[in-house]
């Protein structure tokens, strides 16, 4: 029996991006995930909470068919992401930006670079150096850097930058890719506090200003309640809370962590 608790959101009717049913996902005698039902909206800034160990990165890892499921059903933007192959697969994944815990720069690299690869996509070819890149992405790719705030540093390498610098260039390069669905995997969990908060409001201010889809795991309650306008969590696998970020508090959702049972619907 699951202790799902699930209620209309903001966004009743906004296409679905997400669609997400009976997902089980085992390892060896692991159910990471455990039958999840989840659907994402257009637009939907959706924090991804629970313990550790309780299915986030798992069900992250779903969407973008990094992981193939045991059993269930995953659409993204309709298509079955599973059965997807070949060209539609990686039409599917140009849709879906991804940023990573760390950062996954080419630190030798320049900032731009590194912004550029976003856009390899749909630039043909190999590319040596900045010049060989078309004219019209590198300008993009500035005009990325300058939305985070860096464009001061595009010709520095990527390994002279702090970390909160390097998470920005990362989120330029997502915004270079031109997604429509962002899945952040613990975007500032290696960052300090005030640092986290700064990437967390680029992240977020970019994706409300361009009306992209943002599913975020996350493991502070209050970057979530700052941040995100709908926040789901999960506890072994399983989808325990589903609730509108306005209606919840802190003492709620750091219930999410304790040992005791899960939190319920009430
Ligand atoms: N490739 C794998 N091989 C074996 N077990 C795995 C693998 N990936 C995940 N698991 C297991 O599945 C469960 C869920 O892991 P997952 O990484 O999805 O949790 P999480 O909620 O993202 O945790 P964290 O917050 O620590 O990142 C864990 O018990 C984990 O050990």
């Amino acid at each position: 029996m699951t202790t799902q608790a699930t209620e209309p959101h903001t966004q009743v009717e906004a296409p679905a991006v997400v669609e997400v049913s009976a997902l089980v996902k085992t390892y060896g005698g692991i159910r990471a995930c455990d039958g999840i039902d989840l659907t994402v909206r257009k637009g939907e800034l959706v924090g991804l909470l629970g313990r550790s160990g309780s299915g986030k990165s798992t069900l992250l890892r779903h969407l973008n068919a990094l992981n193939r499921p045991d059993s269930g059903q995953i659409k993204v933007f309709g298509v079955e992401v599973a059965a997807a192959r070949g060209a539609e697969l990686r039409a599917l994944r140009r849709r879906v930006g991804v940023v990573f815990q760390q950062f996954n720069l080419i630190g030798r690299l320049s900032v731009l670079e590194n912004v550029l690869v976003g856009g390899l996509g749909r630039v043909k070819g190999p590319r040596y150096g900045i010049i060989t890149w078309p004219r019209a992405e590198r300008q993009a790719a500035l005009v990325c850097l300058d939305r985070v705030g860096l464009a001061d540093r595009a010709y520095e390498r990527a390994q002279n930058l702090s970390g909160g610098q390097q998470q920005r260039v990362g989120i330029a390069r997502m915004l270079m890719q031109q997604p429509e669905l962002v899945l952040a995997d613990e975007p500032v969990s290696s960052l300090d506090p005030e640092t986290a908060a700064n990437v967390m409001d680029v992240l977020f201010r970019i994706c409300l200003e361009d009306q992209l889809t943002v599913i975020c795991t996350l493991h502070q309650v209050d970057l979530a309640l700052g941040w995100t306008n709908r926040v789901v969590a999960l506890r072994d696998g399983l989808v325990v809370l589903d609730r509108l970020t306005a209606k919840l508090d802190a003492e709620r959702l750091t219930r999410i962590y304790a040992t005791e049972p899960a939190p319920s619907s009430a």
